[in-house]
């Protein structure tokens, strides 16, 4: 029947491969079961509360992702904005936790608003083809980079002088990282099933050796636990005098700009990856898996948590072979299961998730051989998308470059002809928001 729903046979998969890409993807995930709490609270939001909505809020989008969408995409609250919420809208800008949740709130309203109308469809549609191909080369580049500059791995760290350098190999978090990288390197070459999941198990298991102090041991030895109440951040927003104010609707812009090119980069990068792009290079079901995102975050805000977004670890799924809905339905299952089991799941240490996260990174570069490096008005745009990922922590701000570059060069060499009036627009939107400043 599963298989009938999914079309699992028929996208050329099976039960087995599609089940193992879930429980990728979701261990690849599981760390935000710990660490979007961890932020909020640092906002003043009750720890346990959050961890109950980030889980809940995972398995609420993830699942429309599956049902309706259909695709092998995971969704839960995402790390840039969550920072973005606690250090800066809750920290620099002194703002309640309430009136940023409220902000989440009206973002959700608004992709919701957006996507019925089309208009996040023809944003992704707009997108050049090699930029579109220069998106997943640059998640892949961004991601190995997170993995790699890890606190709890740190073999890329912050320079002194210089942006950064290579960290302490010797200290135990690097070296079980590259551990992982070769153990899952090695299972790769060997073509074995479930190479990724493997590597992470063995990379948890090793972390267990006493002095280590790698994996995350339950501190009080329970494995299983009761999901903490929601109840002191459920619907918690503030009223309509304090949303009628200029800082309201730029924390308002900020989320929705992130939010809506993170998706977009993320749905196209990871489905370029899947080799789930039409022949015209579309996303198929785009509306339904736009719509799963704009659930989410309205979904998240009710219950107390900052934005949820397409996760970029969905591609670990992908690579074990992940095509369908059917790898999405794994990781929502696995993300209720975790309400009960949270102890057992944040035991998955950083080492672990980031060699997986190189791992990716590797996988999402292979689009590279299709990008067009003869004609220069398509390769600086493919560029600048690639490089600003990693350096500047963001998507978005890769996406911008990649289609501000395009719009400028084709114009200035008179191939305005190659442009459409969503790429215009974009690009002009773009113009706004670096010359106003918007989001710094
Ligand atoms: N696309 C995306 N993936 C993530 N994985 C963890 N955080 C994020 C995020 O903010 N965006």
């Amino acid at each position: 029947m599963l298989d009938k729903f999914f079309n699992i046979t028929g996208q050329g998969s099976s039960m087995k491969t599609e089940i193992v890409a879930g429980l990728t993807t979701f261990a690849t995930m599981a760390y935000i079961l710990a660490v979007n709490p961890y932020f909020l609270s640092v906002a003043g939001m009750d720890y346990g509360a959050v961890m109950t909505a980030t889980a809940l809020s995972a398995v609420i989008a993830t699942l429309v992702m599956a049902l309706v969408a259909k695709l092998p995409f995971a969704l839960a609250p995402g790390m840039g904005l969550n920072a973005f919420f606690a250090f800066t809208v809750c920290g620099v800008m002194g703002c309640s936790w309430q009136l940023a949740l409220t902000a989440v709130f009206a973002e959700g309203i608004i992709f919701l608003l957006l996507t019925f109308f089309n208009v996040r469809e023809a944003i992704i549609n707009s997108i050049p083809t090699n930029i579109k191909h220069a998106i997943s080369v640059g998640i892949g580049l961004f991601i190995a980079f997170i993995g790699l500059a890890h606190q709890d791995v740190a073999i890329i760290v912050q320079g002194q002088g210089i942006p950064v350098h290579l960290g302490n190999l010797h200290a135990p978090g690097a070296l079980l990282c590259i551990l992982g990288i070769i153990v899952i390197g090695v299972l790769l070459i060997r073509k074995v099933k479930g190479a990724i999941l493997i590597g992470l198990l063995i990379i948890t298991v090793v972390g267990l050796i006493p002095g280590l102090e790698i994996t995350n041991l339950p501190k009080d030895g329970a494995l299983v636990s009761l999901p903490p109440s929601l109840k002191p951040i459920f619907f918690q927003f503030v009223g309509f005098e304090e949303i009628l104010s200029w800082k309201f609707v730029s924390i308002l812009f900020v989320f929705l700009f992130v939010d809506m090119f993170d998706t977009v980069g993320t749905l196209v990068g990871v489905a370029s990856k899947a080799d789930l792009l039409d022949e015209e290079g579309r996303v198929p079901r785009v509306k339904q898996a736009l719509f799963a995102d704009a659930i989410g975050t309205t979904a998240g805000a009710v219950l107390g948590t900052s934005t949820v977004t397409t996760y970029v670890e969905s591609a670990a799924g992908v690579a074990e072979g992940g095509k369908t809905g059917m790898t999405s339905l794994v990781v929502a299952f696995m993300f209720f299961l975790a309400l009960f089991f949270t102890p057992l799941f944040t035991m998955i240490p950083a080492a672990a998730s980031s060699s997986v996260l190189v791992i990716i990174g590797i996988f999402m570069m292979s689009p590279i051989t299709k990008i067009n490096f003869e004609d220069y008005s398509e390769f600086i745009p493919a560029f600048l998308t690639m490089i600003m990922m990693p350096l500047s922590y963001s998507i978005a701000e890769g996406i911008a470059f990649g289609m501000l570059s395009y719009v400028i060069l084709k114009v200035l060499t008179g191939r305005y002809k190659e442009l459409n009036i969503a790429m215009i627009c974009i690009a002009f939107i773009f113009v706004l928001k670096y010359v106003y400043n918007i989001g710094e």
